[in-house]
């Protein structure tokens, strides 16, 4: 029988317990080549390495108050290797300031036959190596995306359970390598569907996980979910309050998510950075049983207004790093139950849907 030792589950555990800390979250500073090129196209930023290098030296070697509110970042590998001017790694720059470094190790996706370009998530095969190496050189915790979509009877249950089960053997290799596995299963909200077919969705998800999870002997107390919170269909005519939002998610989390699972890192699935962080105060400040720290891995919700001000040209970093900083704040306060809104006539009030994000 092969089983974690006590060692390695206590090391899981602390380093979940590290990323999801009272007021913290995770910055999603993983996109892949293609992804970054689509947020780099309308800032007129040339797509090529050294920009990105720039643009990713730009958020870690922010001024270091952002780690009060970021606990941990999300690379891609390009980034995990990257060095900053001063020719230290990133790793070592945010180990420094007490950030734990994250890496994606999926392999993106691919479509499932015979279903309405429903999609399983690739990069098994050589993960377990993978993995070891990515810990060998500082990463504590991996991140896998699987995606699920509503509508025209989806997800079938092909969809859902293909893509409990492959991320159950992700969280299993990674954790047979002392990596903390960040479970994604993201269901995006494209459609006219209301909140209740979310729920409904997210519930069926979300259970068949779990399930997979316990079958693969994977120790829940090393985990952390990300999920997308459970919102109505993008075209949906129905409005709800973000206190109808916050009901939502916390009832679908009560329904199927274990108590030994310490944490929640939403994505924000392209909400405006504004709307991402009322969601997750207002998430925060519903009153019910929530024995998990419920917080934010954001991407596009951390950056779209940090890439505004930047444009690629370095006087503007300064500035730039000052608004990440903004948001950091607002989500840690956001991640408490603090946040007690903004200005939303700026970039962070910007929709920011891409319909169909799968890539
Ligand atoms: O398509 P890619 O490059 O794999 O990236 C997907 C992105 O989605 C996320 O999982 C969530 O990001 P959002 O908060 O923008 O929804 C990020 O971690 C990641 O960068």
């Amino acid at each position: 029988m092969s089983y974690l030792t006590e060692e390695q589950k206590k090391e899981l555990a602390a380093n979940a317990r590290a990323i999801v800390a009272p007021g913290k979250g995770i910055l999603a500073a993983d996109e892949s080549t293609g992804t970054i090129g689509k947020r780099f196209a309308p800032i007129e930023v040339e797509n090529n390495e050294e920009n990105r290098r720039l643009y990713r030296q730009l958020l870690f070697c922010s001024p270091p108050e952002y780690a009060q509110y970021i606990s941990a970042v999300i690379l891609y590998d390009e980034t995990f290797w990257q060095k900053a001017d001063d020719g230290r790694r990133f790793v070592d720059i945010l180990k420094e300031r007490g950030v734990i470094p994250g890496i994606k190790v999926d392999k993106g996706v691919v479509n499932l036959l015979g279903t309405d370009e429903e999609t399983t998530t690739q990069g098994l095969d050589d993960l377990g190596k993978r993995c070891k190496n990515y810990y060998e050189n500082g990463a504590r915790f991996a991140k896998w995306r699987c995606v699920l979509k509503i509508g025209n009877g989806r997800p079938s249950e092909l969809a859902v359970m293909e893509n409990a089960n492959v991320l159950a053997r992700y969280a299993s290799t990674c954790q047979q390598n002392s990596i903390v596995p960040i479970v994604e299963p993201e269901i995006l909200t494209d459609g006219t569907h209301d909140l209740a077919a979310c729920v409904e969705a997210s519930q069926r998800t979300l259970a068949a996980v779990y399930k997979a999870l316990h079958d693969h002997n994977v120790y829940l107390e090393g985990t952390l979910l990300k999920p997308n919170m459970v919102l109505p269909g993008y075209d949906c005519t129905t409005k709800y309050t973000p206190e109808q939002v916050a009901e939502a998610t916390v009832t679908v989390f009560q329904r199927t998510l274990p108590v030994a699972v310490p944490g929640v890192t939403f994505l924000s699935g392209g909400q405006s950075e504004i709307v991402a962080t009322t969601h997750l105060n207002a998430i925060n400040a519903y009153k019910a049983t929530k024995p998990w720290a419920l917080t934010f891995s954001y991407g596009r919700a951390l950056q779209a207004s940090v890439l505004q001000a930047w444009k690629g040209k370095a006087e503007n970093v300064k500035e730039a790093q000052s608004v990440f900083l903004h948001r950091a704040r607002c989500n840690g306060l956001a991640a408490l139950g603090k946040y007690e809104g903004e200005d939303s006539s700026g970039a962070a009030g910007k929709d920011l849907h891409v319909s169909k994000y799968t890539y």
